[in-house]
């Protein structure tokens, strides 16, 4: 896992985009997030890592809300995206999804064709005011999502006819047409072969110029070479949280070199 470019990413945490404190999540009588502290800078890339359970995925649905969706789900801590408090009464999860857009495991296309895919978010938050306004975010989301090419003499035909990794990008394009300032993204490579990966993994190095990427990988190689901070989960616990090149080559706690090494996990 040596990787010459990790040693050149250093963070400017002076740029805090989100900051959690004091977070606990339960689903029942499970405790799956234990007294989490985290600060997430802006315009980086964010890997959470860890053993399978370890809460990685319930901690990442905190930052957008998703975790409302679950019913046996109780969340209490403080997070914050921008100073705001997310949590706050007067916060809609739907105006908050649009600023913190979310990429799962495997592609989900709505049963729609590309452009309407794409158009999705844009039209429910009355973001063009023409047609020609929403071809251009259409059009944008696709390039930026390196699928324009591909998709540009298609996009009447249903999304769902794309290949896994063009689906993929496809909701990385839907993700962002909202404009958000955050994307979360969970194992977003899990069910793509290796170009498709790769594909995926170029994309999110060129997001992080706009966005705060957080993204959920059981691959310490993705981890290594698509992020400049590193969050260790294990058992619930944020174990370590520092550069990612210090996680991988100088670890702190003996937890996070037994999973480096695969000792865990
Ligand atoms: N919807 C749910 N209802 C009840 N318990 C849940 C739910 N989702 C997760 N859990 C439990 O919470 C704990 C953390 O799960 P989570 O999916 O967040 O871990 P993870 O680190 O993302 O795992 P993986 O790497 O396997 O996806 C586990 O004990 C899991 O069984």
């Amino acid at each position: 896992m040596k990787d010459q470019r990790l040693t050149d990413r250093e963070v400017d945490m002076q740029d805090i985009k989100i900051s959690a404190h004091g977070v606990q999540v339960f689903y029942g009588d499970t405790h799956a997030i234990k007294d989490v502290d985290v600060e997430i800078a802006d315009k980086t890339v964010t890997a959470f890592i860890g053993p399978s359970g370890c809460g990685k995925s319930t901690f990442l649905r905190c930052l957008n809300r998703m975790n409302d969706t679950i019913d046996a789900a109780r969340v209490e801590g403080d997070i914050r995206i921008d100073g705001e408090d997310i949590y706050d009464a007067r916060v809609d999860p739907v105006q908050l999804r649009a600023k913190v857009g979310m990429v799962f495991q495997k592609p989900n296309p709505f049963p729609k064709s590309i452009y309407d895919n794409v158009a999705y978010g844009p039209r429910i938050h009355g973001l063009a005011k023409t047609k020609g306004d929403l071809d251009n975010i259409v059009e944008q989301a696709l390039r930026r999502a390196a699928l324009w090419n591909e998709a540009k003499d298609r996009l009447d035909k249903p999304g769902t006819g794309l290949s896994g990794g063009q689906q993929q990008r496809l909701c990385i394009a839907r993700a962002i047409a909202t404009e958000p300032e955050v994307l979360l993204m969970d194992e977003p490579c899990s069910a793509l072969d290796p170009i498709a990966t790769g594909q995926v993994e170029e994309l999110i190095d060129e997001l992080r110029s706009n966005y705060s990427v957080v993204i959920v990988t059981h691959s310490m190689q993705q981890a290594a070479r698509v992020s400049q901070k590193t969050a260790f989960f294990h058992l619930g616990n944020l174990v370590e949280y520092d550069e990612t090149g210090k996680i991988f080559t100088n670890p702190q706690d003996p937890r996070t070199e037994s999973y480096i090494s695969g000792r865990i996990g």
